[in-house]
């Protein structure tokens, strides 16, 4: 039986996503051949092609040449250089997809040669054990099979849901920010233990423990979160009380401030990578 083939992808910036994403696509099916990578710093291109076995000595320019998928992992500050730069390389029909919180679509439809279809994801990094949360929304010549295929390279990070381009700053605010909370959230409960007089490593895997179990819960039974809540809450015992002082503390509404902040960034994100009216848009390809 042969493997089905794998087009040929190309990731634009190797940091904590580009390399989430070179090892999602390495667990789909794609081999080491099929992928490069390209980073600014050599030392870290030399890291990712020793772990991975991909190319990764090429400029961005000429990892596009020859692509049929580009993923954009850049920060959302350097994508217009990034666009500005493979915009002539394109091969026409080349997908191109970017996790960059904030920059819209029209940014990349208008750096890009016309007809470029373009995706936009907001993955998070629990991607990198499988555990991710994805949000997918296509550009205006992004196709049914386009999404196919970014949810075919997505397989191995672990939920990936299609949403409406409006809705990825409030999914960037939500997973994509979000594990940080989880962690914020994992911390204080430990350090909460070690004041309480146990070792910081049983209170950290106790922690740890509690949400992966409690998250788990909440997933496979698809119960309410206020559900779930009340069955760990006795009438008169201890979680009403650690819950009361929750409240008391304003916590929930400190959750809603980071997301509305988070949201609000990403909001600013984009703004500031949209072109002035003044620029020229829609660049020819290189012959
Ligand atoms: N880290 C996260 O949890 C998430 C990040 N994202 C998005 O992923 C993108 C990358 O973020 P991170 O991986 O966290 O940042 P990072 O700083 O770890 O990685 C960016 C990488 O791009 C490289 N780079 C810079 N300029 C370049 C250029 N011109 N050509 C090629 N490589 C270049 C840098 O050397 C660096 O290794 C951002 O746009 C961010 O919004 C999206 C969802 C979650
Ligand atoms: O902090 C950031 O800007 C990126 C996007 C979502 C998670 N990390």
């Amino acid at each position: 039986m042969t493997a089905t083939a794998r087009p040929h992808t190309a990731v634009l910036g190797g940091g904590v996503m580009g390399e989430a994403l070179v090892s999602a696509l390495l667990t789909a099916g794609w081999t080491a051949d099929d992928v490069d990578v390209t980073e600014r710093s050599a030392a870290r291109a030399m890291e990712l092609s020793g772990r991975y076995g991909v190319r990764a000595a090429d400029p961005n320019r000429k990892a596009v040449k020859g692509a049929d998928l580009v993923l954009v992992a850049v920060k959302p500050q350097v994508v217009p250089e990034v666009l500005a730069e493979i915009a002539p390389a394109l091969r026409p029909g080349t997908l191109v997809v970017s996790v960059a919180a904030g920059v819209p679509v029209a940014v990349y439809e208008a750096a890009l040669p016309e007809g470029t279809p373009v995706v936009r994801v907001m993955p998070n990094t629990p991607a990198l054990v499988g555990k991710g949360a994805s949000g997918i929304a296509p550009g205006s010549h992004a196709t049914d099979e386009h999404l196919a295929l970014v949810e075919e390279a997505l397989a191995a990070t672990g939920l990936v849901v299609r949403v409406a381009e409006k809705d990825l700053d409030a999914v960037t605010a939500i997973s994509g920010s979000g594990p940080a909370y989880a962690f914020y959230l994992i911390d204080a409960m430990a350090e909460a233990g070690v004041l309480l007089g146990l070792t910081r490593d049983l209170a950290t895997r106790l922690a740890v423990a509690t949400v992966e179990g409690s998250a788990a819960l909440a997933a496979q039974t698809g119960d309410h979160p206020v559900v779930l809540r009340e069955r760990v809450s006795s009438p008169g015992g201890t979680t009403v009380a650690g819950v009361a002082a929750l409240d008391a503390h304003g916590v929930r509404a400190g959750v809603v401030a980071a997301a509305r902040a988070a949201y609000d960034r990403s909001r600013a994100l984009g703004a500031a990578a949209r072109p002035t009216p003044t620029a020229e848009p829609g660049p020819a390809r290189d012959e």
